[in-house]
């Protein structure tokens, strides 16, 4: 395997890679995530699901030029890169970084560097009914031996049985409730003071869990609950352990110079009867408070994609339930002035103030001097580029980090002037609900 790292542009322009693919529809995607060792991906939205593992190459980078040096080097390994195969089972470089640069090794988050991608040995695709069979390998004879050997294996597995969630023996929070009430109060301050416009004030969950998870069967589950979220799981190895979510927040999707983004911001919870649902749902399209949060995040997406659209445009706010939340959601579309790749736009846009703040850099001190756990890849952006520069990417909220027996939930709610710390806590405890309902 290539491990590309830094600025290792000049040695990824000099690998061979052979890409070769088939449409085999009678595979299970489901097999390659229970044979295949890390690394291993998945990612599933609404229109494709894919399931990858396996190393031909990865990238990985450090620092705050993070976007900048994975574009570089994925676009010099893209070029290296022979043989494409229909577009559902094109080659993709899939992978993540973490929210703030610098996140550090010694944390839970060992072995998740500020950025990681990959460039998986074999990759199963199912889209519109259809499925692929994708290898990679550095040479054609190893790529047509692959493709063979993989084919076989996969072909006529049958789906394992599902285990239920483990079980949480114990469970820890960071922030204490005493000290939730006292950074939200501070946040508070900050906003009143003029600092300070919006924050986004996260909190940990970390829970013993009385066996191991298995992820594949926690995504079946989430598949069921959230099929228009991105269920999504990278492990990238070497006992790094799997970040694993499903989140109904799209980053950016970028296709040709179709850009698709949104907002979601502004919370509240699910009814127990039908009438009580939608009162929530009115109450919450009328909400000044939430109406505010979530206008700061139009505007500030809007803002970010001014400079290189020619033109942006702001769908009909909505309201988008999930299974023990719902939100206020806007979707946004823009058409970009010129050729652009994804990652320049991941770079404008992460973090939006849905899961930052405003102003950005003001915010994002308040969330480093405020939280007391390392937020890795919670809230930053994860999904997929291609060797055209498209691709999509999901802000990794509603998510968690497993490894052995236990696993570290993260969710966050966006403070404003007028919010109250224990509603603010109460909904930081129904974002923790869709990982919660997988482990307990
Ligand atoms: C930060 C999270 O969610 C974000 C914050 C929201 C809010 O404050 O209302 C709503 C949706 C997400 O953009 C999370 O789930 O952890």
């Amino acid at each position: 395997m290539e491990t590309l790292r830094g600025d290792d542009v000049g040695a990824a322009s000099e690998l061979a890679i052979v890409a070769r693919s088939r449409r085999l529809d009678s595979l299970s995607p489901d097999a390659l995530q229970r044979v295949a060792d890390a690394p291993t991906v998945v990612w599933r939205g609404p229109e494709e699901s894919i399931v990858a593992a396996g190393a031909t190459a990865s990238i990985s980078a450090d620092g705050p030029d993070r976007f900048e040096t994975v574009r570089e080097t994925a676009t010099a390994l893209f070029e290296s890169l022979q043989g494409d195969g229909p577009r559902p089972a094109r080659p993709r470089l899939f992978g993540g970084f973490a929210f703030h640069d610098g996140t550090g090794t010694g944390t839970d988050w060992d072995g998740f560097p500020d950025a990681w991608f990959v460039l998986p040995r074999v990759q199963v695709t199912a889209r519109d009914g259809a499925r692929w069979l994708t290898v990679t390998a550095d040479t054609p004879d190893l790529a047509a031996e692959r493709l063979e050997a993989w084919q076989d294996r996969l072909t006529g597995a049958t789906d394992a049985e599902r285990s239920g969630p483990p079980g949480i023996v114990d469970e820890h929070r960071t922030p204490s409730r005493p000290d939730w009430r006292e950074q939200i109060t501070a946040a508070l301050a900050d906003i009143r003071a003029g600092r300070l416009r919006k924050v986004v004030l996260a909190q940990s969950l970390s829970v013993d869990l009385a066996g191991p998870v298995s992820v594949p069967d926690a995504l079946s589950r989430l598949d069921e609950t959230y099929p228009d979220c991105y269920r999504f799981a990278f492990a990238p190895g070497d006992g790094a352990g799997t970040f694993f979510g499903a989140t109904p927040e799209t980053l950016v999707s970028l296709t040709d110079r179709t850009v698709r983004t949104g907002a979601l911001a502004g919370s509240t919870g699910r009814g127990e009867t039908r009438a009580e649902d939608e009162w929530l749902a009115d109450e919450l399209l009328d909400s000044e408070k939430d109406n505010h949060e979530h206008d700061l995040v139009v505007e500030a997406i809007r803002e970010q994609l001014d400079p290189v659209a020619a033109r942006v445009t702001t769908g009909e706010r909505s309201i988008r339930k999930l299974a023990t939340v719902q939100h206020l959601e806007t979707p946004i579309r823009a058409a970009l002035d010129a050729d652009r790749h994804v990652l320049e736009l991941v770079e404008a846009l992460h973090p939006t103030p849905a899961v930052g703040g405003l102003p950005p850099d003001v915010a994002l001190k308040t969330i480093k001097s405020t939280e007391a756990f390392d937020r890795g890849w919670y809230a930053a952006p994860v999904g997929w580029i291609d060797a055209a520069g498209d691709g999509t990417f999901a802000v990794a909220i509603r998510s968690a980090l497993a490894r052995e027996r236990t696993a570290t939930l993260f969710a966050g709610a966006g403070i404003v002037a007028d919010s109250d710390p224990d509603r603010e806590w109460d909904e930081v405890q129904l974002k923790y609900r869709p990982m919660l309902d997988e482990l307990e």
